[in-house]
């Protein structure tokens, strides 16, 4: 499930609850649709910020549910709608932001990783490639030579790899949940 709740300063937090990655399970999933939404319609919010429960931002697709029928809203309209939110939305990096963890980060307009984060795309270690997004968000983002080689390797960055590269925007080592609402904050009211 998803979370949603209104902070001071019209700042909608969007928090992902499934232990123990908050992987993007079916009810993860839809309750990102519906708090997204909600988000949306809210006239008070002016900029929202996603994070995950207990310091783990996502570590992608729910590998419980991969023996299963996919149930639940797919992940790429999903992304699309958040990419499409006429409000500034950040993405609060703590712990890992894996897989469609890490898609649906860049598919957010900001992203502040705290500076023990780690971000990667595994999926060609799982013998897939990344179908959320991130073959095109990535290159656009960082280049096609950088995006390659983590799209390839499946390996895992440092936060401090990922702000060189141009993945993140900021890194912090305090709270990067309240660093994410103090800049989207700062930004508030921008398309
Ligand atoms: C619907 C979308 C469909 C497709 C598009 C998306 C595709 C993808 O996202 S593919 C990528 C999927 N994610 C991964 O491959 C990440 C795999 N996990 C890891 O690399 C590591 O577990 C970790 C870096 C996230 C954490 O490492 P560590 O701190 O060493 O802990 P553990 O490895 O012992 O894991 C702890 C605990 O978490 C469970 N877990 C880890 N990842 C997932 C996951 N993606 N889904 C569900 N559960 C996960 C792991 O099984 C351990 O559980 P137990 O403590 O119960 O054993």
């Amino acid at each position: 499930m998803a979370t949603y709740s209104r902070l001071p300063g019209s700042v909608a937090l969007i928090t992902l609850q499934n232990p123990p990655v908050n992987a993007l399970s079916a009810a993860v999933r839809q309750g990102i649709v519906d708090t997204v939404q909600r988000a949306l319609k809210d006239p008070k919010v002016t900029s929202v910020v996603i994070c995950g429960q207990n310091g783990k931002f996502c570590g992608g697709a729910d590998i419980r549910e991969f023996a299963g029928p996919m149930l639940g809203p797919p992940l790429v309209p999903m992304i699309h709608a958040i990419e499409a939110v006429d409000k500034p939305v950040a993405a609060a990096i703590e712990g890992v932001a894996l897989g469609g963890g890490l898609e649906l980060a860049l598919g957010c307009h900001y992203r502040i990783a705290h500076s023990k984060a780690l971000l990667g795309l595994p999926e060609v270690t799982l013998g897939l490639l990344p179908g959320a997004g991130g073959t095109q968000r990535l290159p656009r983002l960082i280049g096609l030579t950088a995006a390659l080689d983590l799209i390839t390797t499946g390996r895992h960055i440092s936060a401090a790899e990922a702000l060189k590269l141009g993945i993140v925007d900021q890194v912090t080592d305090s709270n990067a949940v309240d660093q994410a609402v103090e800049f989207v904050r700062s930004v508030a009211g921008r398309s």
